[in-house]
């Protein structure tokens, strides 16, 4: 806890509201700023003929195709965004208890990653590492007699991961929550000339229900059986927290995230506050829908969007994935 030194002589020598009389006082002693820069924007691709539509569950999101991703990456370029994160809504005949797909070198993400590459080549893109997508059952990890296997799934992420950098991905996202994988996943890199690329780790994720909407953009929701108890963390967890990113930046994670976001802000500043380290939160699909769902009916401002990402930036973080980044980098512009 930052402690408040005696800060104000009383009143009336001291009149707080001085200083928030003007926009332009406002500005001036403001400490925190949300910038176009500070964004990350999650983007569902696919190749399955017509599932290229409309996600119901998170209003203004729409799956693409991968042209339709080349488009979004242009799209960020232009408006500043600096990093594209890319997740896949995969051929259901595709998805399998092996998950053979998720390291496919040409898989749909693979492909995507090329793609933009090509067209797009200063858009940092990230991916995202785990097997849900890809698994028959829905889980991050293989299955077997309704376990999670933690090692046998670490060895599939390296694979993963391996396809992901030889295609040209700038930031690798483990979002798995198995154990060890960062470091299998560096050490794998290292061996194979990868390593200059980036792992942002999905390090303090808790089993959280405001994914049910992302779950519905990937295809996953009919599918999860059980729920991802046993590797994603119990909210009601802190200190565990920070003993896992401890962990996840001694194994080679060079940034790490803290997700959910809005109900997690205390998870935020603590990470920041114990390790300095490039720190950014997932501003999840349920709390997409949230927000969005209550500006669509008119019970909420469009402000609230801003709103809800400097609080983001106060807790500490230094960038936010978010759905609403094009809206904010256009709201933004607009503003400056
Ligand atoms: N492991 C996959 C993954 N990567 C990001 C999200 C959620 C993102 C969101 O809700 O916006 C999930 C879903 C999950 O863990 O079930």
């Amino acid at each position: 806890m930052t402690r408040i030194p005696r800060a104000y002589a009383p009143f009336p020598l001291s009149r707080p509201r001085r200083t928030r009389r003007t926009a332009a006082l406002r500005d001036l002693i403001a400490e925190t700023r949300l910038g176009v820069n500070d964004l990350i924007w999650p983007i569902f691709v696919t190749d399955v003929p017509g599932a290229d539509a409309p996600v119901a569950s998170m209003p203004g999101v729409t799956r693409v195709t991968i042209d339709g991703a080349v488009r979004a990456a242009a799209e960020a370029a232009e408006l500043g965004i600096p990093a594209l994160c890319l997740f896949p809504y995969t051929d259901p005949a595709l998805r399998t208890e092996g998950c053979e797909e998720a390291w496919n070198p040409d898989n749909l993400i693979n492909r995507t990653i090329r793609a933009i590459k090509a067209e797009v080549p200063d858009i940092a893109v990230m991916t995202d590492i785990a097997l849900d997508p890809y698994n028959a059952n829905g889980h991050d990890g293989l299955v077997r007699d309704g376990v999670i296997l933690n090692d046998e799934t670490v060895e599939a992420l390296v694979r993963m991961a391996l396809a992901q950098a030889e295609s040209g991905a700038d930031i690798l996202g483990p979002s798995d929550m198995m154990d060890g994988r960062i470091g299998a996943i560096r050490r794998a890199l290292e061996s194979a000339g990868h390593q200059d690329v980036a792992i942002l780790s999905y390090a303090a994720k808790y089993a959280s229900a405001f994914y049910g909407p992302f779950r519905d953009a990937v295809g996953a929701s009919g599918r999860l059986v059980g729920d991802k108890k046993t590797y994603q963390m119990d909210p009601a967890n802190r200190d565990e927290a920070l003993r896992l990113v401890a962990r996840d930046i001694d194994e080679g994670a060079d940034m790490v995230m803290v997700k959910p976001g809005m109900p997690y802000l205390d998870i935020c500043r603590a990470v920041k506050e114990a390790f300095g380290v490039p720190t950014f939160a997932y501003q999840v699909s349920g709390e997409y829908a949230m927000i969005s769902g209550a500006i669509a009916n008119g019970w909420l401002r469009d402000e609230v969007i801003l709103e809800s990402l400097l609080a983001f930036r106060r807790a500490g973080c230094d960038g936010i994935l978010t759905y609403f980044a094009p809206r904010v980098a256009r709201i933004l512009a607009e503003r400056a």
